[in-house]
């Protein structure tokens, strides 16, 4: 679509009044006021209510639904002024952020609106447009202050006036550019008196509006006013508009996250299971931040593939699915969500270990097939019994003190050097810990290394009658030696919640070596399923995407160095992501010279693959100096924050 280049001789904005510069239809919400609190006014309000959408979508005259609307509303001066206090609140929200385009562009952003000045001009003096930068309709009130009639001389009291109305501005030069949601407003670029539309659907999408947009080359719909200044060539609040950043949520995302990332604008899609490669790739392109769970697998040549991807967030801790190194290639950053859903987990490996020890889950399932069988045989406390962990990270620890408050004894095994927490031990090595666990959970990370490193030679190790669990990742342990050692009865019980091979939605089949073992309890990979968790993790990994996003802030990254990064506020930020190679400061050091850029802050940050520059510069600037810096050797990915 065409639109106008960035150009000094910006257009003029003309900018509907009900449900563009505002949410809300002024008159509705008068209507609300004056009747939604007395039950014999309910009819009245419904009238209304339907009054304003037959004129919006096009389907009555504008006049007569206006003169209507004003013949049963009968508000007095007090009304309308206490309706413009309440508008006030209510201005549309990519329109408040925007303020400031308002106060340096004056007079180049007007309203025009079959509404009326009364409350209309209060509402937008708060932005410094001018009551003469307003056409409008003006109520007639009788002697005792109240409203009975609209200014029948006003063109906008007609139908098609907002057409003739526009015209009496003769001080106007260069484009006129209509924004409006509704079909008045479509009829000014229809009409001629504007040389480009936008059908402004942040509030309401109008169908009969965004047809008629959609049919024209100088016409388009934006979904804030973000896009409108982007196009426009205005200096917004962001650089690019975030309607048209598109985030794609897989695996049933919490809520929360999708809440967090519409409240800020940004355009989210949704799938309930997780994709295949194939589909994948196909529904990656144009998406700059994909959102994704344990099943989804981001391979090289998915990320091959995404050609506007900025950032991964996994919704969970595990980040194995992830070709890592390959986002790092390309600049992808990649963030978790490391401790949100660390507690469930243990929760679930305790409950397990006392099930498992007391051989409860046969017991239950042969209850419900009508068998009573009350005995102590193979049933044991937990107490006192050797709990062996291998991998004594966030879980692993959290696991060893609620163990220990179930008075177990506590050894472990890692490769890394940890905090022992209580009175737990560490093992130098992991057959050390097998020789004494008689219960046996594994919590490594899903690092590829870890492929089987618990198989047929490790269940031989360990002590006759052990109890073995497992809610890590599925590609650690080998199954069929798992199957085997409980069929012998060297393993006495196990819990498996991860599969080398799991179904990717709800629909599809799960099949494995285990289904049918005695005292072997197979759970579908929820030990971080809880709402609580689910929770926290939406509103923890949402939170780290936004900040990177909007402000370049790295903090808990997985694979960018981490820099921690205040708001963008009357300033400038360049986020410039590059191979950790020599020269490419110096080289963007040397652009920043070239264009006399003022520096206010400045930050580099490396790790092995790759560098990270923030560099913070007031107002002035000029696209060739972006174009050099992007066009710095080694370069990744280069982007500006307003
Ligand atoms: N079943 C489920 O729903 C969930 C599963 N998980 C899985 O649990 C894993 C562990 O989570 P966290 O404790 O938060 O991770 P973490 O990264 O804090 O801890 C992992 C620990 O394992 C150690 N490790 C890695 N390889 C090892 C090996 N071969 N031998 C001994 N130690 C080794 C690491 O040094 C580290 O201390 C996650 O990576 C994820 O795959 C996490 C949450 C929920
Ligand atoms: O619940 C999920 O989607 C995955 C949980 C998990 O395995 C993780 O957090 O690493």
């Amino acid at each position: 679509m065409h639109m106008a280049p960035a150009s000094v001789n910006l257009a003029t904005l003309v900018l509907d009044f009900d449900s563009t510069f505002t949410k809300v239809e002024a008159l509705d919400v008068l209507a609300e006021q004056l009747f939604s609190s007395d039950p014999a006014r309910l009819t009245d309000l419904k009238s209304i209510k339907e009054l304003t959408d037959l004129a919006m979508s096009g389907e009555i005259g504008f006049g007569e639904a206006l003169q209507r609307r004003i013949s049963i509303l009968k508000p007095s001066r007090a009304d309308i002024e206490a309706l413009a206090e309440a508008l006030k609140a209510q201005v549309s929200a990519s329109i408040a952020r925007n303020r400031k385009v308002f106060e340096e562009n004056p007079g180049k952003i007007r309203i025009i609106s079959g509404g009326f000045h009364e409350f209309i001009d209060p509402v937008v003096a708060e932005f410094g447009i001018k009551p003469e930068h307003v056409l409008a309709n003006r109520l007639i009130f009788d002697e005792a202050g109240v409203a009975t009639g609209v200014d029948q001389d006003n063109p906008l009291s007609k139908d098609g006036g907002k057409i003739v109305a526009l015209r009496s501005w003769a001080d106007l030069t260069g484009a006129i550019v209509m924004v409006g949601d509704g079909w008045t407003d479509y009829e000014v670029f229809q009409g001629g008196a504007a040389d480009r539309f936008y059908a402004f659907t942040e509030n309401v999408s109008r169908e009969k509006v965004v047809a008629a947009t959609t049919a024209s080359e100088a016409t388009q719909v934006v979904a804030s006013f973000d896009e409108v200044l982007h196009n426009e060539g205005y200096e917004g609040r962001y650089s690019f508009p975030r309607s048209r950043m598109k985030m794609l949520l897989l695996e049933n995302v919490h809520p929360v996250a999708i809440q967090h990332f519409r409240d800020e604008g940004y355009d989210v899609s949704t799938l309930k299971g997780a994709l295949d490669e194939e589909a994948l790739i196909e529904a990656i392109q144009g998406v700059h931040v994909l959102g994704i769970r344990s099943k989804t697998n981001v391979t090289r040549k998915v990320l091959d593939a995404a050609d506007k991807l900025m950032a991964i967030g996994a919704f969970c801790i595990g980040t194995n699915q992830i070709d890592l190194k390959a986002a790092s290639e390309k600049g992808v950053a990649v963030f978790n969500a490391p401790y949100s859903n660390t507690r469930s987990v243990v929760e679930m490996v305790m409950g397990l270990t006392v099930i498992l020890t007391r051989n409860i889950y046969d017991k239950s399932i042969q209850m419900h097939t009508g068998k009573w069988d009350k005995s102590a045989t193979g049933a044991h406390e937990v107490r006192n019994k050797t709990l062996g962990i291998i991998g004594y990270g966030a879980i692993g620890s959290q696991l060893s003190v609620l163990a220990e408050a179930f008075g177990m004894r506590v050894i472990y095994y890692d490769v890394a050097e940890k905090l022992t927490l209580g009175n737990a031990r560490r093992y130098r090595t992991m057959d050390a810990v097998l020789a004494e666990a008689d219960v046996l959970s594994l919590h490594v990370d899903g690092r590829a290394e870890n492929k089987n490193i618990f198989g047929k030679a490790q269940f031989a190790k360990m002590k006759d009658g052990a109890l073995f669990i497992n809610l890590s990742r599925g590609h650690i342990v080998d199954i069929e030696a798992l199957a085997e050692a409980v069929r012998t009865k060297k393993i006495y019980g196990a819990a498996v919640d991860v599969f080398p091979e799991e179904p990717r939605t709800n629909d599809d089949p799960f099949e494995s070596a285990l289904m049918g073992l005695p005292n072997v309890i197979l759970t579908p990979h929820i030990g971080g399923s809880t709402e609580e968790a689910q929770e926290a993790i939406g509103e923890f990994a949402s939170e780290r995407l936004l900040n990177f996003i909007s402000r370049g802030d790295t903090t808990f990254s997985v694979n960018m160095p981490n820099v921690q990064l205040s708001e963008v506020e009357g300033r400038h930020r360049f986020l410039h992501i590059h191979q950790n190679v020599p020269g490419v400061m110096a080289a963007i050091n040397n652009v920043i010279a070239k264009y006399n850029l003022n520096i206010l802050a400045q930050h580099l940050k490396t790790n092995e693959q790759l560098g990270y520059v923030i560099v913070d510069v007031d107002r002035g600037y000029s696209r060739e100096a972006l174009d050099e810096l992007k066009a710095v050797t080694g370069t990744l990915k280069f982007r500006s924050l307003v």
